[in-house]
């Protein structure tokens, strides 16, 4: 059963349908891509999973998503609960202005039910599985902001980690960064799909070829086709797909 999934979901930013029914599920575990041109509602159909588009206040959604067979639109989620669960990497690293050590406790705080001791050990986990600990170990009590964009945004992997959530949202989370920081995040994000559910927007092809499993192509509001990575880029079904992922637009 998918642990996550979407039926048909339509999403209007006023009388501009950006989503135009899309029926897709994630199972557990693995890297989901999800590809297409620029404004074919890539973005919008990742922000409705964990329902950040609440926070628009011209949009309207039909359909559902539900998460572990529930509705996550029903008005009985706790969103707040929702956004531990089903975390979120944006395209900007945006670290709070706090040391790196409030940063990624940062979530568990809100909770208040850790021990300093428990924290610190969640802290050192959680930079270690987001790959920066080495970076970062002998400077903790220092600025997150004091930190380069890879750095930082492998401090705001750290923070979704320490929350524990299932799944993990991540829009464009290489692609304000150099090749090198670009190719660490790719390396920790291949570490950690035997763990959680992971579905990213990119525009890097090679990128999703590189590291998901499974890759959605979205055109103009519709899933065109969604298949395994593989079959995606060498043998895709639809023209469209073809057509974009051999560069005929895009
Ligand atoms: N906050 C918003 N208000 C109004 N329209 C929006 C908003 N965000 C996105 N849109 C519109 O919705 C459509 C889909 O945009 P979206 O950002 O989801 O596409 P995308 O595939 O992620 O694009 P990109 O790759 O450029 O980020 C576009 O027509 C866009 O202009």
């Amino acid at each position: 059963m998918a642990i996550i999934e979407s039926n048909d979901l339509h999403l209007y930013y006023g009388k501009n349908e950006a989503l135009k029914g899309i029926t897709m599920g994630f199972d557990e575990g693995g890297i989901t891509a999800l590809i297409g041109p620029s404004g074919c509602g890539k973005s919008t159909y990742l922000r409705t999973l964990n329902r950040m588009n609440d926070l628009i206040p011209s949009v309207t959604i039909t359909g559902n998503v539900s998460y572990k067979g529930k509705d996550i639109y029903s008005p009985r989620t706790d969103t707040v609960m929702l956004r531990k669960q089903i975390g979120m990497v944006f395209q900007q690293p945006n670290p709070f202005p706090f040391s790196i050590y409030d940063n990624v406790i940062y979530g568990l705080r809100l909770e208040g039910k850790h021990s300093k001791n428990e924290l610190d050990q969640i802290v050192e986990e959680s930079l270690i599985a987001a790959a920066v600990w080495d970076d970062v170990k002998d400077k903790l009590h220092k600025s997150a902001l004091s930190l380069s964009g890879g750095q930082q945004q492998r401090v705001c992997i750290a923070r979704v980690l320490a929350v524990k959530p299932d799944v993990i949202l991540l829009d464009e989370p290489t692609s304000a960064l150099d090749p090198v920081s670009s190719g660490k995040i790719e390396n920790m994000l291949l570490g950690l799909k035997e763990q959680y559910t992971m579905i990213m927007v990119t525009h890097n092809m090679q990128q999703a070829s590189r590291i998901s499993d499974k890759t959605a192509f979205f055109l103009s509001g519709d899933l065109i086709e969604y298949d395994k990575t593989k079959n995606i880029f060498l043998n895709p079904k639809q023209q469209q797909t073809e057509d974009y992922i051999t560069g005929k637009f895009g």
